[in-house]
């Protein structure tokens, strides 16, 4: 589908189409033709392709902490559908244009005082962005060069590879328990698959933040490099992943990934009612209040 019909069907239904998501062709090997490098940006993502390469580099530029809003999830998953659809592109390597922040998870306001209809709205997007990026038939590489919590840590366990920046200040988590809210169950199964059950269960209970090292020794992120190597390293392990035939991978993650991704699926509009009916209870947006409060006092 044309990136035109797609937004236009999103805005209509919160929601991409979502045999779009499903049964895609095996991609193939780039041609052999000359080096050429594509980009193509809207307002909170920019993407350079590298064709020669079949690598895309996805970067979030959404100041100042790039929160994951309607908007932002809705030009992330046109970006993600159009690479999705380029044969010339076999690898996407999640990254920040934004310096110290990968992304700060979602984004509260779209969670405060809103409609039930902007809440739906919104939570089919942050269904529809895991969705489409966990059944991914691309190798997805976070090269996480800053903060990381809640949503943003959703988006680094999504990928197939997580590398992150060694600075001690950067943290990753999935916070939401210190907020007051809950992690739905398919962020913490996203979560137990890459950390298993023993660490996801006390880490998400106390809604932990985990300094880069921490995450590193917990298996939250798969390496640790100095922030001024992630970029090469990014490209080094996508080469490697991506030195192994398409087919055999796509179907070994399809298989590892299945049952998680048909769980949200068969359970899709049922999550977005337990959504609204959770997050408009007068108690979890008092506690969303508060936190916005002492997010901006922390400042003064
Ligand atoms: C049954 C179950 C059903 C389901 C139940 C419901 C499930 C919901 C699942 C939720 C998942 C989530 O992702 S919830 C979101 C969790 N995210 C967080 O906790 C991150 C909070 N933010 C931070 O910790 C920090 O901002 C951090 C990212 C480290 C950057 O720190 P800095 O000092 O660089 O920047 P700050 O000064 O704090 O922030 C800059 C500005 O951005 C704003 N800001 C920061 N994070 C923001 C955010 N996520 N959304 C909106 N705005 C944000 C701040 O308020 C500031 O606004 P101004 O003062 O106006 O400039």
């Amino acid at each position: 589908m044309a990136a035109p019909a797609l937004a236009r069907c999103m805005a209509r239904t919160g929601v991409l189409p979502l045999g779009q998501a499903w049964g895609r062709a095996p991609r193939l090997p780039p041609s052999p033709l000359p080096a050429q490098r594509r980009a193509f940006s809207n307002n909170k993502v920019l993407v350079e392709l590298d064709e020669s390469a079949g690598v895309a580099t996805m970067k979030f530029k959404s100041p100042p902490v790039n929160s994951l809003s309607l908007d932002f999830l809705t030009e992330f998953c046109i970006s993600l559908e159009k690479l999705e659809n380029d044969r010339a592109c076999r690898g996407v390597i999640l990254t920040s244009a934004v310096p110290k922040i990968f992304s700060s998870g979602l984004d509260i306001t779209e969670m405060c005082g809103k409609s039930t209809e902007h809440y739906a709205e919104f939570w089919r997007a942050v269904q529809e962005m895991w969705l489409r990026l966990y059944s991914s038939n691309m190798v997805t590489v976070a090269a996480v060069n800053g903060s990381s919590p809640a949503g943003g840590c959703l988006i680094a366990l999504t990928c197939d590879y997580r590398i992150m920046a060694e600075n001690p200040k950067f943290s990753i988590g999935l916070n939401e328990a210190q907020l007051g809210i809950v992690a739905p169950f398919w962020f913490k199964d996203t979560f137990v698959n890459v950390v298993g059950h023993r660490v996801a269960e006390s880490s998400l209970q106390l809604g932990s933040l985990h300094s880069a090292p921490e995450a590193h020794r917990i298996g939250l992120v798969d390496e640790l490099v100095p922030e001024e190597k992630l970029k090469d390293r990014a490209t080094a392990v996508m080469q490697q992943w991506l030195a192994l035939p398409d087919h055999a991978r796509q179907l070994t993650k399809t298989m590892m990934r299945k049952a998680v991704l048909d769980r949200l699926v068969a359970h899709r509009e049922e999550d977005v009612q337990n959504f609204i009916s959770f997050i408009s209870k007068e108690s979890i947006q008092k506690s969303l209040r508060m936190y916005m409060e002492m997010l901006k006092k922390k400042k003064s």
